[in-house]
């Protein structure tokens, strides 16, 4: 901002937000659209776009929410493309109405808790009309920086964001409320390491395991599974589904369930007894299904490789021992165990997933992977918690949770670290359930099936 002349960026974001409402309107000249202006730079936006707008046609009316606090500069282009003005959100209802398009610049990353009581029912009538909503850089009322709603907020259509994505547009439940999102290059700089990192498919492609000329199985690395009870033996199936799938070069079972995986995967080496007896494994996976075989878990949490510890497993696991391990280990909670493990609701997880992914991390001196409507993964320390894009509503089916587990130790056996493993297996998992889905609803095998084609759609 030091080195551009004033004005200039604000500029770049007028010009990217209306280019995006031009798309959306598809003509703009004759359309009627409404600007939702708050005191900040966020409305500044919002008339500046409402101008060139109104210059291309369009019948521009700006409701002003503090009219004495309205960015002088942009009012003053706006008066001049030609558009009206109403002052006081009380005068909103009647041109919303007949509104095709509202534009939300009532607060930006400058606002705090959700929507004032003055703008809250601003919120109600954009929802309730028939105009597309599109939110200048975020969804007025949401938080930015941590993807919590508290309070009332903005549902947009589209959310036209500045320079950079913000952790509110990619973590739920904020990340609901934006709709699509497009991102305007305005030239900022950015700083070094973010808040959040969503890996693409090229970084996935990077991260992928593939075998060289001189793999044998086991320089792919072993990957074993202590998973499964007599009660539940398909969770052990479904783990070692995914394990199978994920590169290792074999797959090892140990535990009461191997009937039940040989028959269905004959390539599985089971053995019955503790997984401290079952061979050499380059990672664990323990848990899924495990009901209440501690025993089981503790043998795992003492070798000396990366384990990952899902569902009855984390339950069953003395945090003083996974503090203590010096291999890394993986936990994979949903928001429910998180709950349980940090001693709080469910809705608290679920209101707040990037800080309690973060605490769940710090308290176990572990990786954390919280699964859910966004997965989040998180390890210990400062760094950059990374953020599944490819989660589907799809994937909230029984015995998902195993494939994703049985997956992700097998990244890690085959060599890739916890963070990496976490957010490989989770970007996998949910590409897999979206193209084994195809709009319909599947089972945890499917996905496990099309963790194959995900794998060949990221390599392509
Ligand atoms: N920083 C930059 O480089 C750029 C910023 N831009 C815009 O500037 C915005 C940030 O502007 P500001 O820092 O002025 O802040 P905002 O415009 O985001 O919000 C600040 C104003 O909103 C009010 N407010 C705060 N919380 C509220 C709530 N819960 N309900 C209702 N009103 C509330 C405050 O009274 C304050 O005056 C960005 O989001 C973006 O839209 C763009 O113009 C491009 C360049
Ligand atoms: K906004």
């Amino acid at each position: 901002m030091a080195r551009l002349p004033d004005g200039t960026l604000m500029q770049r974001a007028a010009a990217g937000i209306t280019a995006a409402c031009a798309d959306l309107l598809g003509r703009v000249y004759g359309s009627r659209v409404v600007l939702l202006v708050g005191s900040g730079d966020n409305g500044g936006d919002a008339l500046y776009t409402g101008a060139r707008l109104a210059k291309r046609g369009a019948g521009v009316t700006a409701v002003l929410l503090t009219p004495d606090r309205t960015h002088p500069a942009g009012l003053a282009a706006l008066r001049r493309a030609g558009g009206t003005v109403v002052r006081g959100p009380e005068h909103a209802e009647a041109p919303i109405r007949r509104a095709h398009l509202v534009i939300d610049g009532i607060v930006g990353i400058g606002g705090k808790g959700g929507l004032r009581p003055d703008a809250a029912p601003l919120a109600d009538l954009a929802q309730e009309s028939r105009a597309a909503v599109v939110a200048v850089d975020l969804p007025s009322g949401v938080d930015a920086g941590t993807g919590e709603v508290r309070g009332a907020a903005v549902r947009a259509d589209l959310t036209v964001t500045l320079g950079t994505h913000k952790p509110g547009l990619l973590v739920d439940p904020a990340r609901e409320y934006a709709g699509s999102v497009r991102l305007v290059d305005i030239g900022l700089a950015l700083p070094g390491d973010p808040e959040l990192e969503a890996l693409q498919h090229a970084d996935v492609a990077a991260l992928l395991p593939v075998p060289g000329a001189e793999s044998d199985k086991y320089r792919r690395g072993v990957v074993g599974i202590a998973a499964g009870s007599a009660r539940y033996p398909g969770a052990a199936v479904l783990a070692v589904a995914g394990a199978l799938r994920g590169g290792a070069g074999a797959v090892r079972y140990a535990g009461p369930a191997g009937d039940a995986v040989i028959a269905r995967f004959p390539e599985t080496l089971v053995s019955s007894g503790s997984p401290d007896q079952a061979g050499r494994v380059q990672a664990w996976v323990v848990g899924p299904g495990a009901g209440d075989d501690a025993d089981a878990v503790t043998a795992v949490l003492n070798a000396d490789v990366p384990v990952l510890v899902d569902a009855d497993g984390l339950r069953l696991a003395d945090r003083d021992l996974v503090r203590a391990r010096r291999a890394p280990t993986l936990l994979t909670p949903h928001a429910g165990e998180a709950a349980a493990l940090l001693g709080v609701s469910r809705e608290e997880v679920e209101g707040a997933r990037l800080t309690s992914v973060r605490k769940l991390a710090e308290r176990y001196g572990a990786t954390v992977l919280l699964k859910g409507s966004t997965t989040l993964i998180a390890s210990p320390g400062d760094g950059p918690v990374r953020v599944n894009p490819t989660g589907t509503g799809w994937l909230a089916t029984a015995g998902s949770g195993d494939v994703l587990s049985g997956l992700t130790g097998s990244l890690l056996a085959a060599g890739l670290d916890a963070l990496d493993a976490g957010s490989v297996g989770a970007y996998l998992h949910g590409l897999a359930g979206r193209l084994a889905a195809d709009g319909a609803p599947v089972g945890a095998h499917d996905v496990a099936e099309a963790v194959r084609d995900a794998w060949r759609d990221v390599m392509d």
